[in-house]
């Protein structure tokens, strides 16, 4: 994983620099088109994952397994249809703890559930206000175009305020406590220095992009590798590719079709991130279980 880090930071600096050749246009279109790749293709798994996380389950039939994955899928479309400032509160905080628990993951035995909940709810609540305060005007009207609610962009910057006091406090309470941790805060620490200086020099898009897909997805993947097979190798990736096919196939034609009916793009980006947490809802569950999960330890 430090490996992958590297080769991260790396490529997000290169990302940053391509970024200053690009018109607003091409880094838009280049931020979702690396979205739709690697940043489908790390939910599209979600099936074989369940089946592995439970294999002896009798309800596991592949047809039970869909059924139920979709009607999670068509409640977050229904609820974002209905109640869509709800919907969108609820895919925030579940996107909140997603990406927390993504990358602190391996701290589960160490500290009580509920106060390592907290602090993975704090850094990813901090990482999105991070990406919002540095373009207040670009989240408001994705945000109006979704909910029709006109939210202050002060309250950007409250989220930052509180969810980084909450982080550092936290993780000055882990780097007291444990001291296997404290090499992975440093770390953790510069890697949130890298991100503010991504999200401040790029569009709101690509800047997300270059989080989602570099420091989320693949790293995500790597560790759903790892969860099917106990280790990872190039095999395993097209192995995993194509299970996946499919599934990224399916959610690639669902987003070309909205694109080609909605082509204004304020209301594109709002289906797109109504799209994007419809497919969250049931992923971040799956990832809750595989980390909890029997199959495949996830060596670091
Ligand atoms: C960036 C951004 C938003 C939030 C996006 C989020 C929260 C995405 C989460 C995706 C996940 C967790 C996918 C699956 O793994 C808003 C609020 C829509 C406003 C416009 C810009």
């Amino acid at each position: 994983m430090k490996n992958y880090s590297n080769i991260a930071i790396v490529v997000s600096f290169f990302g940053l620099w391509m970024d200053s050749y690009f018109s607003t246009k091409l880094q838009v279109l280049s931020g979702f088109l690396f979205i739709f790749t690697f940043g489908i293709l790390h939910g599209a798994n979600d099936l074989l994952l369940i089946k592995t996380i439970n294999p002896k389950k009798q309800s596991n039939s592949s047809l039970k397994i869909l059924g139920s994955y979709l009607l999670v899928v068509l409640m977050g479309i229904l609820l974002f249809y209905t109640i869509p400032a709800l919907a969108l509160l609820l895919f925030i905080i579940v996107s909140a703890y997603h990406f927390g628990e993504q990358q602190w993951q391996n701290l589960q035995n160490d500290f009580a559930k509920w106060i390592l909940a907290l602090f993975q709810l704090a850094y990813g609540f901090f990482i999105l206000s991070l990406l919002f305060t540095f373009h207040p005007d670009e989240v408001q009207s994705i945000i109006l175009n979704i909910t029709r609610i006109s939210i202050l962009s002060s309250y950007f910057s409250m989220l930052l305020t509180i969810s980084g006091i909450a982080f550092i406090g936290l993780s000055i309470y882990f780097y007291w406590k444990l001291e296997k941790i404290r090499k992975k805060l440093l770390n953790e620490l510069f890697y949130l220095a890298l991100f503010t200086i991504i999200f401040k020099s790029s569009s709101l898009i690509w800047g997300f992009a270059i989080y989602f897909v570099l420091w989320h997805s693949i790293p995500s993947i790597i560790d759903q590798i790892k969860f099917l097979n106990g280790n990872y190798s190039f095999k395993h990736f097209i192995a995993y590719c194509r299970a996946a096919g499919i599934y990224w196939l399916i959610s690639i034609l669902g987003m070309a079709l909205l694109y080609f009916t909605f082509k204004e793009q304020q209301l594109f980006h709002a289906l797109f991130f109504s799209f994007l947490a419809a497919i969250t809802f049931p992923h971040a569950l799956v990832i809750t279980k595989m980390f909890r999960g029997e199959k495949g330890s996830i060596k670091k």
